[in-house]
Parts: C-alpha cells; structure tokens; sequence
C-alpha cells in the first residue's frame, strides 16, 4: 500500500483519510497539480509548484507551506514510497470548515501529497492514435471561472469525457463560448498545417498546460514554425497532424475528430519524433529525488 503525505504526516494509505466537512470534497473548493517523476528526477516540478501557488492566490487560498516546504514535501513523499517512476497528485483544499460555502470560515488549508502511477492510454493509443469528439460542453468562461485555475472544479471536463466516451471516442475536443477549440478534456491541442504548428493561444480558455510548453520548446529546436492561433474544427479536419500534449497523456496523436480521418489517420512523423524528444527529455531533466 502507499505512504500518503497529509497536513505535515506521511501516514499509510489507510490512516490518509480527510473530513466529510472538508470544502475540498462539499464544494470542489481547492487546487490540485499532476506531476510525473521518470528515472528518479520529478519532471518540471518547479514549473508545477509555481502554477499551484497560482491557482491558490486566484481563489484566495492560503497554502500553509511555502515553496520549499511544498517541494520538499513532494520529494519526501516519493522518497517515502521508494518510487523512481510515477505521478504525484498533490491537492490543496480549503480544509474543514461548517456546511455553507462561505470559505472565510475554514481556518486551515488541507495540503495532500500522493504519489503512485497513472496510465491514461494503453499503449496501443499511442501507437495508434486517438479517436476524438468535438464535445457539446464548452470550457467556462474566465468570466465564470478561469480555465487557467487548475482547480477542484472538474465536473465541466467529466461531462465532456463522458461525451467524447458515449460519441464512441477517448478524448473529446472542447470548444469555448466563441466557438473556437480550447484543448481537450484533459490535455492541450496542437495541429500541423502546411509545415507550421498551430494551438490554441491560452487565452482561447485551456489550461496553461506545462507539457504544452515543453512541446513549444522542443518545436522551436527542431525548427518547426509555431503559432499560437485562434482554430477551429475545419483546422483540424483539414489538418496533415495533430497532437495532444499533458502530464497525464504526455505526447500523444488525435487521428480521428468525429468520425473523420486526420491526415493519413496514423500517427504522422513529426508527431513521432516529438513523441521521442519527449521521452528523452523527461528521462534526462528534472529534480532529483533523494531516497
Ligand atoms: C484541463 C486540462 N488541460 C490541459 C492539461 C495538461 O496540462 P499539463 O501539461 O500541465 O499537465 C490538463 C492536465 N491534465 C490532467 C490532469 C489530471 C488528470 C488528468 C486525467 O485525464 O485524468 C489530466 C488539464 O486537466
């Protein structure tokens, strides 16, 4: 079984249990990251602390650790649990407080710290590709809530993983009020057009994906023009490729949008090789964990 970080203990799975008070759990009022950890190094931990304290002073949660203590408690945890390879999902929530949504009554942030694996896709997806469908649920507004707060709030991108599962997919394909493609249930999006790659600008209402930026990176070393564009569906149907990138996913194909072959409908080269570069990269950078 797996050692649990909570509120300052590293305690066994079965003691890793949080109030039925807590607003984390009665309102989804809380953050949360998704950190991967290959060959003994936690890949852009920095990156995904900095955005977890984002997140938290967007909705005006006090984080009862600092950076370092974040960080260290992070390691620790993974050191705890003698894992070199993994996924940590690390949540902080409002904590307990009384029924009422009012968060001013909840003195202490929860902070949980859990660190274990992930398998989104099979593998034979990444070989294959991903089947996608363009989901009838939108990404909220920034006027509702900001798409760019990792936080608790997840229903709106369940209720679209739902779609894209019942539409006969394994991803779906969210569109935000204007009608312009924001990213995928849980990833971002990226196409190739006529020897650029095209994604959505952040401000199209996705998430300021962490994998997204690495995929920006590693483009701009391969000399691969890239814009960050307005897109919509006929860009992707009319794509020659298209990628996802995330934590979870890390880089993966899109070759089928509503029933409609993208590209040649396989995995195509430039995909591969980001595919590649990927794996390379997060194998050999990262923060080292002492075990
Ligand atoms: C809405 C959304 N958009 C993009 C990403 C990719 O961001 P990063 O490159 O920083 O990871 C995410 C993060 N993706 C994510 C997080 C937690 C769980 C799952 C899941 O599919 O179970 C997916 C996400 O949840």
């Amino acid at each position: 079984s797996l050692l649990i970080y909570l509120d300052g203990n590293i305690v066994p799975e079965s003691e890793a249990k949080i109030s039925v008070f807590d607003h984390g759990l009665l309102y989804g009022d809380g953050v949360f990251e998704g950190i991967r950890f290959y060959n003994g190094r936690v890949f852009r931990l920095t990156e995904h602390l900095e955005r977890l304290y984002e997140s938290s002073r967007s909705i005006l949660l006090n984080v009862p650790l600092n950076f370092e203590e974040m960080e260290k408690a992070v390691l620790d945890t993974i050191a705890a649990n003698n894992l070199r390879d993994g996924y940590i999902r690390l949540l902080i929530t409002r904590g307990v407080g009384p029924l009422g949504l009012n968060p001013y009554q909840c003195p202490k942030a929860s902070v949980v710290v859990i660190a274990s694996s992930i398998s989104l896709y099979p593998q034979e997806k990444y070989d294959l590709g991903l089947t996608m469908v363009t989901c009838a649920t939108r990404r909220p507004s920034p006027a509702a809530l900001s798409p760019q707060v990792k936080s608790l709030n997840y229903l709106n991108n369940i209720m679209a993983k739902i779609e894209a599962i019942q539409g006969g997919g394994e991803e779906g394909v969210m569109l935000n009020e204007q009608g312009f493609v924001a990213e995928c249930t849980g990833d971002n999006i990226f196409i190739l057009k006529r020897g650029e790659v095209l994604t959505p600008p952040i401000a199209a209402g996705g998430l300021d994906g962490i994998t997204r930026r690495v995929a920006i990176e590693l483009l701009a070393e391969l000399g691969v023009p890239l814009r960050e564009v307005n897109l919509t569906r006929h860009d992707i149907f009319t794509a020659e490729e298209c990628f996802l990138t995330g934590t979870a996913a890390e880089v993966i194909a899109g070759v089928m949008l509503d029933r409609r072959p993208i590209g040649t409908g396989k995995p195509g080269p430039l995909t591969k090789q980001l595919v590649e570069k990927f794996k390379a990269l997060a194998n050999s950078t990262g923060t080292p964990i002492t075990y």
